[in-house]
């Protein structure tokens, strides 16, 4: 059976990937705050991560032999997101803030409305999480953020709003951030004139839907050269 290591084993998405991986894969590395034993994941065949930055970027050396890398960690900094582009010249690296085939639809979706409907309309992105989660935005809403401003042919960081203090302006990308309870990951992009709205959603209605996602991920990984893979390179959209 091939060989699975996991960053964050201990964590909500952890568990969720150990217990969906029974069958599929050996569980050979367990990477924990407690026992962070980052030289175990040079012998695995795979290593799926729902960690934190420091967590994942301590791994990246040991994955130079070429062990495919699946990773689902969200609120990384702009220099953590930068040692993953490097580390992909060496290591096969597929990321996603988002393993469910639901998003990668939507975020297509997300793209090709903004593309025909352009600037004009007003795009705000709504999400809401369980009350435990870090970072916010979620790194969903900033994929579907991505994927409107490409629609538009412009710059997220350019035209995203996190925190509205007055009125709106032409252009804006707009955040709404709930958080509270269970909730597994909710998300909206609402596009609207003066006269209609659109509202592109989806819900997770378990968190296995992300471990699945990032398993089929990492069996797809296997044998591919390195470089740095998304889940629309998985599903060909
Ligand atoms: N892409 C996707 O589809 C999804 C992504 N996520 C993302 O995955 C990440 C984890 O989410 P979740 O499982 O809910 O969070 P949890 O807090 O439940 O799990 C994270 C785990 O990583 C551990 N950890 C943190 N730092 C280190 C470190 N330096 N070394 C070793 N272990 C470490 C934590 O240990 P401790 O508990 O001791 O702090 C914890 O067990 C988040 O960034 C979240 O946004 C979540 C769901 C889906
Ligand atoms: O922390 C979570 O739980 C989730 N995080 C991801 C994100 O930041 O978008 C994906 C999912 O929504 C659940």
């Amino acid at each position: 059976m091939k060989r699975l290591g996991i960053i964050g084993a201990d964590g909500r998405m952890g568990r969720a990937v150990e217990a969906l991986a029974e069958g599929r894969y050996a569980v050979a590395a367990r990477i924990t705050l407690a026992n962070p034993d980052y030289e175990t994941l040079a012998d695995c065949d795979a290593v799926i991560d729902f960690s934190a930055g420091p967590a994942l970027i301590q791994s990246l050396p040991h994955l130079r032999g070429g062990v495919p890398l699946v990773s689902g960690t969200t609120g990384l900094s702009d220099a953590e997101e930068a040692a993953i582009t490097v580390a992909s010249q060496h290591v096969p690296i597929l990321k996603s803030g988002n393993f469910s085939l639901g998003i990668a639809v939507l975020s297509q979706l997300a793209q090709q409305t903004a593309r025909i409907l352009g600037a004009g309309w007003d795009v705000e992105i709504l999400e809401m999480h369980h009350r435990h989660k870090v970072d916010a935005p979620s790194g969903t809403a900033l994929m579907l953020g991505e994927a409107v401003a490409k629609g538009r042919a412009v710059s997220l960081s350019d035209k995203a709003v996190h925190e509205r203090g007055g009125q709106r302006e032409e252009g804006e990308i707009g955040y709404a951030v709930l958080r509270g309870g269970g909730v597994y990951g909710m998300h909206e992009v609402r596009i609207v004139s003066e006269s209609e709205m659109i509202t592109l959603g989806h819900q997770a209605l378990n968190r296995d839907v992300f471990a699945d996602g990032a398993l089929a991920a990492a069996d797809w990984l296997g044998g591919k050269t390195p470089g740095l893979y998304s889940m629309r390179d998985l599903i060909e959209i």
